[in-house]
């Protein structure tokens, strides 16, 4: 990762929270996909605009932090995933996982994966769904729906609301059916500044 010009999240800021979710059993796909990486990593440009939402956040609420849930992702990894989701019609596959002939963003260092932690409650803050929760449920832009037929509460969606407004007040793009995925550019822009992670 660092030979391709990405940076170590935690150098630049230890008070951000990292459980890389596929460096664990505990993810979609019950395995370990990421072996020996077991830290997140940026492009400098999105790393530096993660660090600025984490300003952001803690002058506004001092007890929560980001925390990461992925980050920089080998495609060989994207791969896998796709191959693990067959059952799914790729054109419903691609509302949750990309297609690893396109390639992610997140292949590209430049998209992340994350939630709120609450240092006083010791836990992660509810955001009406599980990280990778692959359905209607974890949809912002289906909240005021979700709201009205009693499957989301305001208060779940007041905690994706303080996610967002940090994460878009420093400059990445919110996903419209992912309440914990942000791009910090295009795809086509990650693919002329940045090479892919293999
Ligand atoms: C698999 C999920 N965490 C994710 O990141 N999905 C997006 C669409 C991706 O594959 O880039």
């Amino acid at each position: 990762m660092l030979s391709q010009g990405l940076v170590d999240i935690q150098t630049l800021d230890s008070t951000i929270l990292v459980d890389l979710k596929y460096s664990t059993t505990d993810n979609f796909m019950n395995t370990d996909l990421y072996g020996e990486l077991t830290r997140s990593y940026l492009q400098k440009k999105p790393a530096e605009m993660l660090i600025n939402a984490h300003k952001i956040l803690q002058k506004d609420h001092p007890d929560l932090r980001l925390l990461i849930y992925d980050s920089a992702r080998p495609l060989s990894v994207q791969q896998k995933f796709w191959t693990s989701l067959d059952t799914i019609p790729p054109a419903k596959r691609v509302e949750f996982v990309d297609d690893p002939a396109e390639g992610s963003i997140n292949n590209y260092g430049s998209a992340i994966d994350l939630t709120l932690y609450d240092t006083s409650a010791k836990k992660p803050l509810d955001m009406g769904t599980q990280y990778d929760y692959f359905g209607e449920l974890a949809s912002p832009v289906l909240e005021n729906q979700m709201l009205a037929a009693e499957k989301l509460t305001k208060k779940q969606i007041d905690n994706r609301l303080i996610l967002r407004n940090v994460m878009e007040k420093a400059g990445y793009f919110k996903s419209s059916n992912k309440w914990w995925h942000f791009n910090a550019l295009s795809k086509s822009k990650a693919k002329e500044l940045y090479q892919i992670i293999e």
